[in-house]
């Protein structure tokens, strides 16, 4: 099962060998548990693993295996950051996409080396998601053939950019690029902003840390302001578009082009995603085959908390889901690094189709893992709450992803313009236009669903289902859109007052995305028993996914009323067929000890005494009498008595 999860027998075995020997390096261990810590500390212990693993990294990984990569930054620097984080997430892959080969020669070997440290800087204090309107300019002075980099106004100080505030001595930062007076939009530039030696911000650069967050905060974000700050011509990012020493202006292939580094991210997370899903479920499952409460029959012992079917409704669906995410995201990078390819050698024609998947995916995927992750705490009771459990954390972390690379309505909203424009086609007799993952609209469907008729069907029915619902809400949701049109109402505020019904089309024909990803992984597989056990999770995640958006298939009477029934009865099959295997389908990602850090999620199940030990390591029990009583509440006490 590992060999599925991770893509093959090798990565499984190499992720095995990877933990084992970081097991036996214990300078590569935590120092103490990270809840203990202050910001400040942690941010020390990290950078102090950091560099042990920049010593020792070639003895424990391949560094140019980018899962390899991962796996030991998942295991020795956990999720809560580090200093170098978006150095390899998006400084690195921005330079990679948009940076020229001589600029590319000049920069990323030091990149590379961790000579210097890099990151993104996009976002300002007054906007994110319209990048139209970022204030940051970069004008070109003729003269002297340099970008001058000046922040105006408060709100275009770039905010939010991680590891900008300490850590990067560069960044690549998108700026409006003026020419001659001319705006050519935002655009990226290779800017240094640190000294190298002293590490001091440069001349006419401001720059410091946000402070602290929700979660995430090994991770310096930091706000970041120019004063004619000067870079030379060549600094701006030439792989696609140009600027002359003249000025002349070549644009690119694509007016998006420069995006791409957000696109890798959008690609990359979903399996990242995953992984917080399904560490939190492993957690929580594990815990649930542990803790014992009440009976079912009250003639028995008390149960497992996994025994009650509210608990497995609780997290069973949900592993399903991690599954689906983890085989949907490897298709998406699959996808991503055949685009970035084709577009490296100036093919940009594949370049919306793989926005409008990502921006889909990146909605759905950090939503939905978002809502597993906290039921998993819940599923946890009063443990869950306690940051012994771990599980606050993975989720603070992973919402994040709801906002970052896109809020996710504003991304949902993406992938509707790419479905609108694909619903025209249709009602124009132009569907064989329609790309591969659009296909679906075009195809006229039958009256009504054959689901419950047809229980062998191997899963087609279902899809059938699920691609029924997505095409009537898109088509639906384009109809309100040209309506509102035809009636004279303006194209963007006819938009905006179909918003939610374009967004709700986005959310089905990507949650039809993902069933299909999981029916196209299972059908792949030879191994009678692994094929079996994700056929049962498969049969669960089709049923409560349906379940889930059943309206939308009642609405028309697509489905009745009894096959819902048969669709409910199914999810408790299979909730029930499930049990016996819901630890080992968690245990399947093996997660170490190390990487999970959490004390209910230990894999030996030995959970109250190390609760206890955990509690008893709490900073605040250093002494029986904190200063806080001796200062405060004590002389209030005895002021009272008096
Ligand atoms: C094994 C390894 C595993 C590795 C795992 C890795 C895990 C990673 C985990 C990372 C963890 C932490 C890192 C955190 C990083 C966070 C970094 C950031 O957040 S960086 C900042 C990100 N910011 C955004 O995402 C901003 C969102 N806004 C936008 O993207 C755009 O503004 C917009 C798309 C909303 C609108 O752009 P705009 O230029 O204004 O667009 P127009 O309206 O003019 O045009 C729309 C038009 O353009 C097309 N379009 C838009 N984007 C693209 C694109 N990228 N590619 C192709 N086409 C694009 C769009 O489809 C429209 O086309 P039409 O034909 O007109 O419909
Ligand atoms: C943990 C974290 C890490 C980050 N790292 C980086 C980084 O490394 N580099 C970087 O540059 N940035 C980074 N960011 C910033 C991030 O990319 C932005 O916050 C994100 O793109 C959202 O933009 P915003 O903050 O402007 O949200 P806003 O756009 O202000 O969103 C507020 C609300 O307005 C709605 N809204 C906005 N526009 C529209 C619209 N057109 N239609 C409908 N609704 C709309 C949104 O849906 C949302 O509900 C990070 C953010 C976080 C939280």
């Amino acid at each position: 099962m590992a060999a599925q999860i991770w893509g093959s027998e090798k990565r499984a075995r190499r992720r095995r060998e990877i933990s084992a020997k970081i097991a036996q390096m214990p300078e590569l261990h935590d120092s103490k548990p990270l809840p203990f810590m202050t910001r400040e500390e942690k941010i020390m212990e990290s950078a102090r693993k950091l560099t042990i693993l920049t010593e020792k990294m070639g003895q424990i990984i391949d560094p140019t295996d980018p899962a390899e990569l991962y796996h030991l930054n998942n295991e020795v620097l956990g999720l809560e950051g580090n200093p170098m984080a978006l150095h390899g997430v998006m400084f690195i892959p921005a330079l990679s996409a948009q940076a020229s080969d001589e600029q590319q020669a000049k920069w990323l070997p030091r990149a590379l080396r961790r000579e210097i440290i890099g990151t993104y800087a996009q976002t300002e204090l007054g906007h994110g998601t319209n990048l139209q309107n970022l204030e940051t300019t970069a004008t070109y002075d003729l003269a002297t053939q340099e970008f001058v980099l000046h922040t105006p106004q408060i709100t275009a100080l770039k905010w939010w950019p991680g590891n900008l505030g300490k850590s990067s001595n560069y960044a690549v930062v998108v700026a409006h690029m003026i020419i001659k007076a001319k705006n050519y939009g935002p655009h990226p530039f290779m800017v240094q902003l640190r000294d190298e030696k002293t590490h001091e911000p440069l001349p006419g650069i401001t720059i410091g840390d946000i402070g602290p967050k929700m979660a995430y905060n090994i991770v310096d974000n930091g706000f970041l302001g120019f004063n004619k700050y000067r870079i030379p011509r060549t600094n701006l990012l030439m792989r696609h578009t140009k600027v002359e020493a003249d000025g002349t202006y070549i644009k690119p292939p694509h007016a998006k082009i420069n995006y791409s580094a957000m696109v890798h991210v959008r690609a990359y997370m979903l399996t990242g995603q995953a992984i917080m899903l399904a560490s939190a479920l492993n957690i929580a499952t594990r815990y649930s085959s542990v803790r014992r409460q009440g009976q079912i029959d009250k003639s028995q012992p008390e149960v497992k908390v996994l025994e009650y079917q509210t608990q497995q409704h609780r997290l069973f669906p949900s592993i399903a889901r991690a599954y689906a995410f983890q085989f949907a995201g490897a298709e998406t990078v699959k996808l991503y690094e055949h685009v970035l390819k084709e577009m490296k050698s100036g093919n940009v024609s594949l370049m919306a189709d793989l926005h409008a998947l990502t921006s889909g995916l990146k909605s759905v995927v950090t939503y939905q893992t978002g809502e597993g992750i906290e039921q998993a705490r819940m599923a946890c009771g009063g443990h869950g709450y306690s940051m012994a459990s771990y599980i606050s954390e993975i989720y603070g972390v992973a919402i994040g992803g709801c906002t970052y690379e896109g809020e996710n309505m504003v991304m949902l909203l993406q992938l509707a313009r790419y479905l609108v424009k694909s619903a025209a086609l249709v009602k124009s007799g132009q569907s064989s236009k329609l790309g591969p993952l659009v296909a679906y609209l075009g195809v006229k469907s039958e009256p009504t669903s054959l689901i419950d008729r047809i229980p062998n069907s191997g899963f087609t029915e279902y899809v059938k289902t699920f691609q029924h619902v997505s095409k009537r809400q898109t088509l639906k949701a384009a109809d309100m859109f040209f309506g509102l049109m035809e009636k004279g109402e303006k194209r963007e505020i006819a938009w905006n007052k179909c918003s939610v019904e374009l967004n709700r089309a986005s959310r089905l024909h990507t949650r039809l995305f993902i069933v299909e990803a999981f029916v196209r992984r299972v059908n792949e597989i030879a191994d009678i028993r692994i094929k079996e056990a994700l056929t049962d999770l498969l049969h669960l995640h089709v049923n409560y996914e349906l379940l889930d958006i059943a309206s939308y298939a009642l609405e028309d009477g697509f489905l009745s009323a009894s096959q819902l029934d048969y669709i409910r009865d199914q999810v408790y099959l299979y909730l029930g067929k499930i049990r016996p295997n819901a630890v080992s389908l968690l245990d399947s990602w093996e997660f170490s000890d190390i990487e999970l850090r959490s004390v209910l999620g230990r894999r030996d199940g030995n959970v109250y005494e190390n609760l206890f030990k955990w509690a008893k390591s709490s900073p605040l029990n250093k002494t029986d009498v904190l200063s806080s009583v001796t200062q405060y509440l004590k002389p209030m006490m005895e002021k009272a008595r008096l």
